[in-house]
């Protein structure tokens, strides 16, 4: 089991190359399920869940290969129709494969992927939308069984919620269906234009992404394509508070400020400048850090997936801050931990309020999930000692090299394998 373990109180200064988005790499590598012919994605992220991707696209008869830096071909025919619950559960992104071995096979069976350590996280909306495109679905042993036996229908679908999942579903399955779908109250997110973008190359015609409506004509088949994953948006905004946390001045390489608006002006409220520049962002403070009130909303609002890195940041600002989660029920797995290196955070039901503290002191610590993981080793990086961060596995799902990263940039952090 590996572990980090961080020396806090260096200002880190420096550069940090942003990786390709997790949350759309994942999609567009579920896309290459939508025809036999070779889709080749670029900048890649190397991260557990793409590996986990991998894994899951080969199971299900695709070949999926290295063919470049960051760059990796997937094609071939789909040779089984089953996303096993060993796979499903290690990764929530797997329910995607619904949709496009629908609209491909007319026919899936997917884990029921369950909930974890942020929520409950249930996949109605995906299944409602997919019975308006004519899809019969039953639930059995903890699986989805799906069928189309004449093919898939374009219909119209309006989400109570704009769920980031449900749209990405939705939105490849009507890409071969017959006729015309549009799919309201969409979710906005960049990975969504970023998905329709992709499909578009592969011969779709969606428009409307990140309007709130998508309107997809339906097409007989879809051709190979080449396309290169966006940048992470949340990764950017992670390393952007570290260099808040730290009083530190990082430039952020391929870092875009057009996906990070309510980042932005949250960091700028706390006192942290960012400045746009051709190759990145620039990231730094000189003077306080100042509280501020944040409350998660859908995109283009402040994302739940930079809640846990920003509260760690609140916890050494001056005065008092509240953050309000409305996104998922339980991401305040971190609160207990953060409290432990000596942060004042109290949970008020979706809410916690933060009295700022002059400074943390290292402890060890254990992560719960992703984002809750680099909240604490934000925390270590400010806190006076030693912090020892274990169940990194969490991390390792989405963020690349983390200590090569910050290590390069003066943070006094390595990773260490412990012996059973
Ligand atoms: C791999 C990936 O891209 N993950 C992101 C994606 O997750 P994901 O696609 O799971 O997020 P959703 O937008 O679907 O979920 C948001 C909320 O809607 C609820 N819901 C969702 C679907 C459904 O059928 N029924 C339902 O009730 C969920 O339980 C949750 O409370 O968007 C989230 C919200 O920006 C991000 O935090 C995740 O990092
Ligand atoms: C919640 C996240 O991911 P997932 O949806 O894969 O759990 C995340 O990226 O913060």
């Amino acid at each position: 089991m590996d572990r980090f373990i961080i020396r806090g109180g260096k200002r880190l200064e420096g550069e940090i190359e942003i990786a390709g988005a997790k949350n759309s790499g994942l999609k567009l590598m579920v896309a290459g399920l939508l025809c036999p012919e070779r889709l080749v994605l670029s900048n890649v992220p190397q991260i557990a869940d793409i590996r986990t991707m991998c894994d899951l696209l080969q199971r299900l008869g695709l070949t999926v290969e290295p063919c470049g830096p960051r760059t990796l071909s997937i094609g071939g025919e789909i040779a089984s129709i089953e996303a096993p619950y060993d796979v499903v559960s290690k990764m929530r992104a797997s329910i995607l494969v619904l949709g496009p071995l629908l609209a491909r096979r007319r026919e899936a069976r997917v884990s029921l992927p369950g909930g974890c350590a942020i929520g409950t996280r249930p996949v109605d909306l995906h299944l409602k939308g997919l019975e308006v495109l004519g899809a019969k679905i039953d639930l059995e042993g903890g699986y989805i069984n799906a069928s189309a036996p004449d093919g898939l229908k374009g219909g119209r679908i309006i989400l109570p919620f704009a769920s980031v999942g449900a749209t990405e579903n939705l939105l490849m399955a009507a890409t071969l269906a017959d006729g015309r779908t549009e799919i309201v109250n969409a979710a906005r997110e960049p990975e969504i234009e970023d998905l329709a973008n992709c499909l578009n190359a592969m011969g779709a015609k969606v428009t409307g992404a990140g309007s709130g409506t998508l309107v997809i004509e339906g097409v007989k088949a879809l051709h190979g394509a080449e396309y290169a994953v966006m940048p992470d948006r949340i990764e950017c905004g992670t390393y952007a508070c570290a260099a808040g946390i730290t009083g530190g001045d990082l430039l952020l390489v391929g870092g875009r400020a057009q996906d990070l608006g309510a980042v932005i002006r949250t960091l700028e409220e706390t006192g942290v400048q960012v400045i746009e520049e051709a190759r990145g962002l620039r990231v730094r403070r000189t003077g306080p850090l100042r509280g501020v009130d944040i409350v998660t909303e859908p995109y283009p609002g402040f994302p739940t997936d930079m809640q846990a890195q920003f509260m760690a940041m609140l916890a050494v600002a001056e005065g008092a801050s509240t953050i309000t989660e409305t996104i998922f029920e339980n991401r305040f797995m971190h609160v207990p931990e953060l409290n432990r290196m000596g942060a004042q955070i109290k949970p008020q039901g979706r809410s916690v309020i933060i009295r700022g503290v002059e400074r943390l002191s290292g402890a060890p610590v254990m992560a719960t999930d992703l984002r809750a993981s680099f909240s604490l080793i934000l925390a270590g990086l400010a806190a006076e000692g030693e912090t020892q961060l274990g169940d990194i596995h969490h991390l390792d799902r989405g963020y690349e090299g983390v200590d090569r990263k910050l290590a390069a940039c003066g943070a006094d952090i390595e990773r260490v394998t412990l012996k059973d």
